[in-house]
C-alpha cells in the first residue's frame, strides 16, 4: 500500500514522516525529491536557481519521479510493503501547476496529470497536512522561490482542487496544531487506513 504525505512547505510533513519511522519499523520510508540519486540532485539545483525555467523544472521533477517509481516504490509494493512517501505526484500537480499558471499551457494541472497518467502509480491514500500559506512560509523560513506566501496560496488552492476531485483518497489533518497533536492525528489516520486495507 502506498500512503503519501502532502502539504505546503513548512506544514510539518518531514517532522511527521521522521516520527512515523518508530511506529512503523517495517515500512519503507521514502521521499520526493529523492535524496539518493542524481535526478534528485538535479531537482535541487533547479529549486535553488531562481532563473530555472518552470517547464524544464517540471520535467526534472517528473524524471526524478520515474526513477523513484522504478527503483524504490514499485519494488517495495511488489514485496507487499507499506510505502510512506514524503511528497509524491500531488506535489507536482499543486506546485508546478502554480509555477506554470502564467505560461502558454492552457490548463497546467491537467497537462501535468496527463504526463503522469501513462506511467505513474497513484497513491492509495494521501494525508494532507493543511496549513495557511503565511504560517507555512514563516515555518519554512522563505529560503527559496517556492517558500513564499503568495505562491503557496496558489499551491494550496491547487491542493484543494485535487481534494475536491478525489475526496475519498485524501485525509485532511489540521497542521496548525502542535507537532504532538499533528502526529497523533496522522497516526490515527494511518491506523484507520491500514485497518480498512
Ligand atoms: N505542528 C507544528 N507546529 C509548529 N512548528 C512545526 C510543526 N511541525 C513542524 N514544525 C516546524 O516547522 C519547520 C518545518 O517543518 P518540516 O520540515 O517538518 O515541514 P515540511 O512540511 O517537511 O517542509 P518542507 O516541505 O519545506 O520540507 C521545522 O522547523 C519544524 O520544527
Ligand atoms: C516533489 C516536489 C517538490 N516540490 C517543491 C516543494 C518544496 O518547496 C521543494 C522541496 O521539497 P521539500 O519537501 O521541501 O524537500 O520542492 C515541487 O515544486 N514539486 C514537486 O514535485
Amino acid at each position: 500500500m502506498l500512503v503519501t504525505l502532502e502539504g505546503l512547505d513548512g506544514s510539518g510533513k518531514t517532522t511527521v514522516w521522521e516520527a512515523l519511522h518508530d511506529a512503523y519499523p517495517d515500512a519503507v520510508f521514502t521521499r520526493e525529491p529523492t535524496s539518493d540519486s542524481w535526478y534528485g540532485e538535479a531537482v535541487n539545483r533547479a529549486i535553488d536557481d531562481d532563473d530555472a525555467d518552470p517547464l524544464a523544472t517540471l520535467f526534472l521533477f517528473t524524471a526524478d519521479h520515474a526513477d523513484h517509481l522504478s527503483r524504490v516504490v514499485r519494488p517495495a509494493l511488489a514485496d507487499g510493503d507499506l510505502v510512506v512517501s514524503d511528497r509524491y505526484s500531488d506535489s507536482r500537480y499543486a506546485y508546478q501547476a502554480a509555477a506554470l499558471r502564467d505560461s502558454d499551457l492552457r490548463r497546467p494541472m491537467e497537462y501535468i496529470m496527463g504526463i503522469h497518467a501513462a506511467f505513474t502509480r497513484p497513491p492509495d491514500k494521501t494525508i494532507y497536512l493543511d496549513v495557511d500559506p503565511e504560517t507555512a512560509a514563516a515555518r519554512s523560513g522563505s529560503t527559496n522561490k517556492f517558500e513564499q506566501a503568495a505562491y503557496l496560496a496558489d499551491v494550496r488552492a491547487n491542493y484543494e482542487r485535487l481534494i475536491d476531485a478525489e475526496p475519498e483518497r485524501f485525509v485532511r489533518v489540521d497542521a496548525t496544531q502542535s507537532p504532538e497533536a499533528v502526529l497523533d492525528a496522522v497516526e490515527a489516520a494511518l491506523e484507520e487506513i491500514l485497518a480498512e486495507r
